[in-house]
Formats: structure tokens, sequence, C-alpha cells
């Protein structure tokens, strides 16, 4: 045993003066000098019984006498095991002793006289195994009794060291720990049980530490808060009490020990519950984790945060790895948020706020009260193909002519009556300027006539027209027109419009090819009894006692009417009076205006009629409804009138990395400013749309101010503020104050009633704005073949091998296949003569101006620059 305690230890533990265990001890014969001085722990406890029992004990004599008698007696077998066991029993004895006096917790005070009592139990058992150890001394040893469930006589000490130890031990564990020296099964058995009740920080810490918290609450008892202490402790003879799971304590006031154990206790506690409450503030929003979201199509990134329950930042980072530049302000795009719905693995629905003020299409294949109505046919084709002809053949009169350069600029609807059957059209110009709005057109047709000219053939709009029909799903019929015309050629046109999958009833197809002439009315009848064969197969239907629906074909506004809008009835029945909501736009129907210009009371489906009543010029495109009330149709247009104003800030606020390098260079582009004004809507978004074409790497127009109406002032004003703009209207023109002021501010209006001359002009002033181009014209190479040094710079005697040499041009001087100078011609000599120019074959003597660096060798090219027309 190399384990020893010092005596000021043993005074403590008893509870008696240091300088009476040193005389304790030299009475019984152990030799120490002081308190500091070390017993071994045999000594300590035979030391302990004396002092305890007021006389010598037996039990450290007989430890120190029975080794030495067997060791004595029986030297050979000194080192079996039956030596060791003698040790063992008699330590068995102490701890017997000890440990009864533990169970029992007797205080010290008392301890003397109780363990008097014990003491005497035990000398008997202790003798009667010390004579039994004897008399096995000599004999083989049973085996049965090798087994010793007793491990022997333990002495606890807490040491200093591993008291230090402790300091980093939380000093919850600390109050409950007990020091023990323990064999290393008992420490083993105990570890895992405490493994199992603890967590697994905990366990790790205790594996780690010689301070084992083995007891848990239950050794509390033992520990003893007092320092240097012997305890001593039988782990296996005594049962153990039950391990109970460890209840958590309230943390203690930390040990006393050494002088800097509070300064390092106290800033710890402090510091654990301000971590705690971070944590806590922290972790209260994680711990709402978000898997279903419901957002608005347009949402803003820190919206969507907000939904998520994520800072903004994380969303911001994802997109910026993404190479989406983007503030918290920003909107979302259906890309980005499914990007980043994957990214948070967050399920995300989009509602649409459009729902909200917009009323669901009515199913009128269920609705039993609806009625058949007329077809809305919509006639398209390639320009000049006769589609506004035809409409007047149909109708019995003359648009054309009256219409500026016999173009149609706009949509136009009218109804007509075949055989008392009325059949609703709609004219779509043919310009590709209005291709978007022929796109509207189809939306609210029921059948699509197709016209090609017979003599002409199939032309790039109408492929354009064969694909919008095909995606509309709306049945075709095909007029081929003018063929009256001898040149016209039906088949070369049926042929044609098969290899684009129009294929004729005639030839076995399922489109019906009807040759007219718009021009003799030939086949007109014929092509309108098709119209309504092909209608009464579609079953169209409307139900004529519904709130009113219809769609804007076109818009404008009107001097004296105010706002005017174009609709098709397309369900329910228009009334005068009606409170009508259209986009943004709301009002009550105060007249409705029939093709023939008069004033109808109510509109039945598929008819058509210009509405006025409108506070604002509505889309076309758009849809008008019938409300209930003012109040109900206010509040829906407010909502939409928001709804649009948040898609437009989406847009504008909107910008990628990609955006942003495309901005910069849109910066370097040479800029001609538009401030456009039409009479109407559809004339304004078609005539925007064909400026916005107008570009190329260099030039391209903006479109800085547009509306539908006069020339005012103040449209005046923007031109005269902002450079390289110009005014323009179309339809409108300016009077009295804006004529003046615009004279006055040298501010040029350009009027258009074409749309074509218009587009023209703004191309011709763009082409003005773009940088010259040159290309470049080679006259010929001479061959120089040696130089001379005059005054003047070096000539260069040449031969000329291809084409001709030129004055006044430029020149560059060739070295082995590179050119090494360019530069102006300064003289051209044919001996002593100045020439314009020098055949191939020719000598010559050639001065090049500033550049004297010329060898025998090198090759002479002049060159001219020649300017070329830009064109868009
Ligand atoms: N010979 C002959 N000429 C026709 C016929 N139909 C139209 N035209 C002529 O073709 C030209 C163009 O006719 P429009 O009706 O203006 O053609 P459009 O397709 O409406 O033209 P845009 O409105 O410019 O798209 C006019 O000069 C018509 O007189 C026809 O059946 N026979």
């Amino acid at each position: 045993m190399t384990e020893k305690v010092r005596v000021h230890e043993i005074a403590k533990e008893l509870g008696i003066a240091s300088k009476d265990v040193v005389k304790k001890a030299s009475d019984m014969g152990i030799e120490v000098k002081s308190a500091n001085s070390t017993v071994s722990m045999q000594e300590a406890e035979g030391l302990m019984n004396y002092i305890l029992n007021g006389e010598v004990a037996e039990t450290p004599v007989s430890i120190n006498a029975a080794p030495a008698k067997v060791e004595s007696d029986t030297p050979s077998i000194s080192e079996t095991p039956v030596h060791n066991e003698v040790k063992k029993e008699t330590s068995d004895v102490k701890e017997v002793v000890s440990n009864k006096l533990n169970e029992e917790e007797i205080p010290v005070e008392q301890a003397s006289s109780k363990k008097e009592e014990i003491k005497e139990e035990i000398k008997e058992e202790s003798k009667a195994k010390l004579s039994e150890t004897n008399n096995t001394t000599l004999n083989i040893v049973e085996p049965k009794k090798m087994v010793i469930k007793r491990s022997g006589l333990k002495i606890v000490k807490k040491k200093k060291p591993r008291v230090e130890e402790n300091f980093s031990i939380p000093e919850k564990q600390a109050s409950i720990s007990s020091y023990g020296k323990m064999s290393a099964e008992a420490l083993e058995e105990l570890a895992g049980k405490k493994k199992s009740k603890q967590h697994t920080a905990t366990a790790k810490k205790q594996t780690q530490g010689t301070k084992i918290d083995v007891f848990g609450g239950s050794m509390a008892d033992v520990s003893m808060d007092m320092d240097n202490q012997v305890t001593l402790l039988d782990l296996n003879s005594t049962e153990r009490r039950e391990m109970m799971p460890e209840q958590p304590r309230k943390p203690r006031e930390p040990k006393p020990i050494g002088r800097n154990a509070n300064k390092k206790a106290a800033p710890r506690g402090r510091k654990v519950s301000r971590d705690k409450r971070k944590t806590y503030a922290k972790s209260k929003p994680e711990d709402l984790i978000v898997t279903h979201v419901e957002i608005p199509e347009d949402i803003r990134v820190y919206e969507f945060a907000e939904k998520l329950n994520r800072p903004i930042s994380d969303i911001i980072k994802v997109l910026f790895d993404l190479g989406l530049m983007m503030t918290k302000n920003d909107f979302l795009g259906n890309d980005e948020i499914e990007i980043l719905s994957e990214e948070f693995d967050v399920e995300v629905t989009i509602v649409d706020p459009k729902d909200e003020f917009t009323h669901d299409e009515e199913d009128i294949e269920e609705d039993v009260d609806a009625t058949p109505r007329p077809p809305v046919i919509t006639i398209m084709g390639h320009v000049d193909h006769g589609k506004t002809s035809l409409l007047d053949a149909i109708r019995e009169a003359k648009v054309t002519d009256v219409e500026a350069g016999g173009i149609t600029q706009h949509i136009g609807a009218y109804t007509i009556e075949q055989h008392g059957k009325p059949i609703t059209f709609i004219d779509t110009p043919g310009h590709a300027a209005f291709s978007h709005m022929r796109q509207r057109g189809t939306d609210v047709t029921d059948i699509i006539v197709i016209v090609v000219a017979a003599d002409d053939g199939v032309k790039p709009q109408t492929l354009e027209v064969i694909k919008l029909a095909k995606e509309s799903g709306a049945p075709v019929i095909v007029a081929l027109n003018k063929m009256d015309k001898e040149t016209a050629q039906p088949d070369m046109v049926k042929g044609q419009m098969a290899e684009h999958g129009m294929n004729p009833t005639d030839w076995g197809g399922d489109v019906e090819f009807i040759p007219v002439s718009a021009k003799s009315g030939m086949g007109i009848d014929d092509l309108l009894e098709n119209i309504l064969l092909t209608a009464d197969v579609l079953e169209l239907k409307a139900n004529e006692n519904a709130m009113a629906r219809a769609a804007v074909v076109e818009s404008s506004l009107e001097k004296g009417r105010g706002p005017v809008a174009t609709v098709i009835v397309q369900n329910g029945t228009l009334k005068v009076g009606d409170y009508v909501v259209c986009g943004s736009a709301y009002g009550r129907v105060k007249a409705l205006i029939d093709e023939n210009n008069k004033q109808v009371k109510t509109l039945l489906p598929s008819h058509t009629a210009v509405v006025a009543g409108l506070n604002e010029v509505p889309s076309s495109g758009e849809i008008m409804m019938a409300m209930v009330n003012e109040k109900e149709a206010k509040e829906y247009a407010l909502k939409r009138h928001e709804y649009d104003r948040h898609k437009e800030l989406s847009h504008s606020t909107k910008s990628s990395l990609e955006d942003m390098t495309s901005m910069i260079a849109e910066g370097k582009l040479k800029t001609l400013k538009v401030v456009l004004k039409t009479d109407v809507h559809g004339s304004l978004e078609a005539i925007k749309s064909s400026l916005n074409e107008l570009r190329n790497d260099e030039v391209k127009v903006n479109v800085i101010s547009s509306g539908v109406g006069g020339i005012t002032e103040n449209d005046v004003e923007l031109v005269n503020n902002s450079e390289n703009c110009v005014l323009l209207g179309f339809n409108v023109r300016p009077t009295g104050s804006v004529k003046a002021s615009a004279k006055q501010k040298n501010v040029e209006i350009k009027t258009y009633s074409i749309i074509y001359q218009l587009l023209d002009d703004i191309t011709g002033m763009l082409t003005g704005m773009m940088s010259p181009k040159y290309t470049e014209e080679n006259t010929g190479q001479a061959e120089v073949r040696d130089t001379f040094k005059i005054p003047k710079g070096m000539v260069a005697g040449c031969v000329v091998v291809d084409g001709k040499l030129v004055r006044g041009g430029m020149v560059r001087v060739i070295r082995e296949g590179v050119v090494i100078y360019e530069g102006k011609l300064t003289s051209l000599k044919r001996f002593k003569d100045d020439v314009e120019e020098i055949g191939n074959g020719y000598e010559c003597g050639v001065v090049i101006s500033g550049y004297d660096d010329i060898i025998a060798g090198d090759v002479i090219e002049t060159f001219k620059k020649v300017e070329q027309k830009v064109s868009l």
C-alpha cells in the first residue's frame, strides 16, 4: 500500500489536535514528528482505533505481527496468496468496523462508545478468522476461501490534486460527489450504471475525471464537506443501496476549496444564465419550423422571409448564390420562389390575389337558363389580302374608302344578320404591329376566318394566323379571296395551307375552304352559311338573364363621351344603368352605342356596342363585369388598381446580375426619347411595341411618356425638357394653346394617321443618330525595289504589282505580310511628274507623310475609305 495519510488529516477526522495524534502515534511506536508527517494507511487505521478506544488496539499490532509471524514461520510460502489472504482478513475486520460506523451514521463524538461495542463483536470474529488463517497457513488453501467477496479495507481519501481537477466540474456534480478510490471493477460497474442515468455529456466528464460521481444522490451523505477526510468504506461486503435516478438539485454554494474557488465559480454561474437567456431568445423562432406557406404571387424578399420564419439574410444569400442580386424589398418571381422552396424545404402555395376580384367564368354548359347565342367571328389574314373588303362586302358597306391610307388601324366589331341569324365579326388589322391584338381577338372568338388572297397564297402573316388559330383551338374556315382575279390559284393556296396543317375538306381534311370575292361579292353567302353551320355544331350558349360579362375589344378617350370601350357581351345582358368594373376602371353604363351609331338600351350575348360611362380608359382585352352596386364596383376596381400597381412595382424593382449588365450596356446606347399620344388604346399599344422593336446595338427608342387622348401642354413641356426627344401624335393633333406653346418652345410635334409613316420617320431619325460606317476599298499594291533619301523624307522606288496606286487616299506599308504603318500618301510620281494614279506594271516613286522607314522588299498598298449608308 502506497497510500499515505498525514497526521493532521487523522486529527481532523477525529476532531482532535494534531499534536495529540503525534503523541498517540509515538505511544504506539509509530514514528511521526509533526502534523505534516505521514503514516501508512494501516498505521493510520491502527492509530485511529487506538485514539478512539483509548488503548493500544490489538489489530494494528496483529497486522504487523501476523504477517511477520507467517513470514518467519513459513518463509517459503511468504509469497503465496495465503499471506495476502491474512492481510485481507485483518483488513476486513477494520472495514466492518468502519462500515458499521458509517451505516449507523454515528457522530464522531459518540463514535467511541459505539465503536467499543462493535469492537467486541468484531474482536471475536477477527480472532476466529486469524486463528483460522493461521491454521490454513501450512495447509493448502481451499479454493473457496480464495474467492473472497470482500475486497478488503479501503480508505477513501479526498486527495488534494483531485480537488483541484474538480474545479472544472459543475457545482451540482461537485456537491453530490464523493471522492473515492475503488477497485477497477467497482468503478466500471458504477460508471456503467451512472451512464444510463445521465446525459452523455455528463457521463463523458465522469469517465475523464478522477472524481467519480458513482453514488449519485444516495452517497451524498457519504460525501463530507471537510477537507482531507478519511472515510472507510467496504464497497463489496455491504449491500449497496439501489441507485436512485439522480434528481436535479439546486446548485449548492461552491465548496470553499482554495482562495480562487469562489471567484471562478461565481462568474461562471452568471454566464450560464445569460447564455441560457440568449439561447432561449434565439431558439424560440427556430422552434417554429415552417413546412407550408401560402403566399401571394407578388411577394417581397422580406415578406417571404417572414413567412418562412427565417432571417432575410438567408433568403438573400441563396438568391445571391444563384446570381440574383436582390434586396429585401424586391419582389420574388415564380422561379425564385420555386428555388427557395426547395432550398428551405417548404411547400409553397401561391394564392392569386386577383382571385379576390375576378369572377370565375360561369360554366355555361351547366347553366339551365342558357340559350343559344350568335357566333363571334374573327377575320384574320395577311396584309392586303382583303379582310376589310370582305367584311365590307358582308356588311354591304365600304369602310376602306374612309380609312386613312386604306389600312384598318384598330379593332372594330360589327354584328350582321344572315337570314335573320346574327353573326358578330371582329375585324383585326393585318399589320404586324397588331399581332397581340389579334391574339386578344381569338380570346373572344368562336370561329376564325382566315383570309388568303387566292392570287398571292400563304404569306408570313398567314402562317402567324394559322399558329394563333391552332393555339386558340377555335374552328377555322378559310376564305379564298380575290377569286375574281384571273391570277387566282385556289389549288395552289390549298396545297400551301395543307402543308401547314389546314387540310381542305374536299381533299379529305376538316377545314372548309370557301372561294370568295370581296370585290364581286361572290361566295359571301356561302361563307356566312358555313359560319352558321359551324356555329350550330359548336352549340354556343349564354344566359341572357345573368349579370353581364363582356370583353373589351377596343377602348379610347372620346371628346364629349370620355373613356369609351367597344365590347362584345360574352354572357348575360349589359344594360344602360348597370354598374360595371373593367380592370381598374369602373362606372355606370351611361350609353350603349351600336355599330350603326344608334343608342341601345340593352346588349344581348355576342352583340357589340361602345360603352360610355367609365371613369378611365380600360385596356383592350380586359373583361367588363356588371356589379350589384357602385360600392362593389369601386371596391373591385380599387383592389385591381392596387394589384396592378404592385405588379408594376414588382417589375421595376426586380433586377438580376444579368439585368444589371444589360442596363450598363443600355446606358451606352443612343436613345431617341418619344412622347406618344394616340386616339385609342389599341393603337397606343401597337405603336409602342413597334417602336420598341426599332433598335439595334447602337440606337433604340425609349417611350418616356404615352397616353390616349389629345396632346397637352404637359407633353410639350416634357419634350422641351428632354434631350433627343420627339413628340408623336397618332390620329391626334395639337390645337390652340398647345400649338402656340410648342411653337414658342420650338418643340416639333409630328402627327400621323398611318402607322407605317410614323414608323418610317422614327427609323429615319434613328438612322441619323447612328455613327457612319465605312468600308475599305483597296486600289492596288506596289513592291518597293529601292529607297532614296530626299530632304522631304524617303522616296520608295516601286513597281505596281496589283491594281493601281492612287494619290489622295490612305496608304499602308506591309513588311513580310505584316502591316507596319498606316498613313497618308504625300506624293506619287512617275519619273519627275506628279500623277494621280499609277497602273499595274509601272514604276513609280512614293513618299509617305511622316514616315521614312521603308526598305526594299516592303509592299505599299493604297486604299480608300468609303462611307456606307447605315440602316436600322
Ligand atoms: N380584285 C380584288 N381585289 C380585292 C379583293 N378584296 C380586296 N381587294 C383589294 O385588295 C386591297 C386590300 O384590301 P383590304 O381589304 O384593305 O385588305 P386588308 O387585308 O383589310 O388590309 P389591311 O387592313 O391593310 O390589313 C384593296 O385594294 C382591295 O380593293 C377581291 O376580292 N378582289
